[in-house]
């Protein structure tokens, strides 16, 4: 007799029970006051989408989108006079704001700190009481909050992702030379139609040591090219694709496949209007119009440009309850694995989806708008009469 085919919907039930055996005390106190259900396990795992077909189909229409941040006082002062501190933590890259809790935040505030997301590329709140219903909440004033076909989310709170390496470490066990698909330089959900603006993480619980966040600036990167390198990128779309494999339902023999979209390899934020390099080494295929062999020499350097220029990078160091609010449209990250599941990191992440990416031959660099360029640059660039000095070296 031919076995009794497996109901799926208990082995989810019974899965996400087992995980939640595993939720840190604190994480479950704080899931319970906000009145997220347990009964039924913790994080809640959607049914997989098998086919291609069908995932391309999940936000496949335009949607309306403008930039809170482009709506925003240009001074900012509604959120920096309410801050007790305000602090750049690089010169390029990063801020850290103390003296707020992000739920309390005025529509005015919020715009404020959207357009601040977009120059600074990333924002630091810790010591945040913020419940994920409330996350979710200003995750839809910068824009869809993403429903994710593949990964855990909170129960009941479609959107609010749950960000817990240990739950993914007992699935695909990471090590110390392989680590998991989050500790290598990438940004979230290129292959959208509408990829994503704001991703907003709060880790309720993190390693003592151990655990830090990095991100790179995109404007940054896009400035460290000589400008006639950038001539030669400007305008060239790109395909990118996404982090989970589906099959092809015409074609399931032909193994795991992964969604792709093609979008510009540089793009202008719509509430700065500056140029950033968009690319990473996990998730962009090759330049549309370019031999494969050209396409990665010339992404291969893309993305040494990125990775290895300390100077637009940030690295975080997270202590718990600390909010993280990034822009993916002009940054990469990558979480690195070196607490390696010993202590328990445990978060709650929204997605806020933005524009379909455009590119606009005239927008200007981030220094160039903010008025940081050297004379050398200003001059390679045409924007000052000079004596034609070799800018490359
Ligand atoms: O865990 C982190 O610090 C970041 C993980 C990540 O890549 C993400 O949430 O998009
Ligand atoms: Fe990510």
């Amino acid at each position: 007799m031919a076995p009794a085919p497996i109901d799926e919907s208990i082995v989810d039930v019974v899965e996400q029970k087992k995980d939640t055996l595993k939720l840190p005390e604190s994480t479950r106190e704080r899931l319970i006051k906000a009145g997220v259900d347990l009964s039924e396990g913790y994080p809640y795992r959607p049914s997989k989408p098998l086919y291609l077909q069908d995932v391309y189909k999940i936000r496949g229409e335009e949607r309306e989108y403008i930039d809170a941040g482009s709506r925003a006082d240009k001074s900012k002062k509604n959120l920096f006079e309410a801050a007790s501190k305000v602090t750049d933590l690089t010169a390029h890259i990063g801020t850290e704001i103390e003296g707020l809790q992000l739920k309390d935040l005025t529509p005015e505030q919020r715009d404020e700190l959207a357009l601040l997301i977009a120059e600074r590329s990333v924002v630091f709140f810790r010591n945040q009481e913020i419940t994920p219903q409330q996350q979710l909440e200003l995750g839809k004033w910068f824009g869809e909050p993403e429903v994710h076909p593949q990964t855990p989310q909170v129960p009941g709170l479609l959107g609010v992702t749950v960000i817990w390496p240990d739950l993914f470490a007992t699935e695909r066990p990471a090590s110390f030379r392989k680590p998991g698909g989050a500790s290598s330089w990438h940004s979230d959900l290129v292959h959208e139609k509408q990829p994503a603006g704001v991703t907003h993480l709060h880790n309720d619980i993190v390693p003592p040591i151990g655990g830090d966040t990095l991100w790179a600036s995109g404007y940054g990167a896009y400035e460290k090219l000589s400008p006639d390198f950038r001539k030669i990128i400007d305008g060239k779309l790109a395909v990118y694709r996404s982090a989970h494999p589906y099959l092809d339902r015409e074609n399931p023999s032909a193994g795991p496949q992964f969604l792709e979209r093609i979008h510009p390899l540089v793009r202008v934020h719509p509430a700065t209007g500056w140029k950033a390099l968009w690319v990473n080494r996990a998730m962009t295929v090759r330049i549309v119009g370019l031999d494969k062999a050209e396409s990665d020499l010339i992404l291969g350097y893309l993305y040494d440009v990125y990775e290895k220029n300390v100077d637009i990078q940030v690295r975080f160091k997270w202590t718990p309850n600390t909010s993280v609010l990034w822009d993916n449209r002009i940054t990469i990250h990558n979480a690195s694995w070196d607490y390696a599941g010993k202590h328990p990191r445990h978060g709650n992440r929204v997605t806020s989806l933005a524009e379909v990416p455009y590119f606009d031959p005239n927008a200007p660099t981030r220094r160039q708008a903010l008025g940081l360029l050297d004379e050398e640059e200003k001059e390679a660039l045409g924007l000052i009469a000079g004596d034609a000095k070799d800018f490359s070296l």
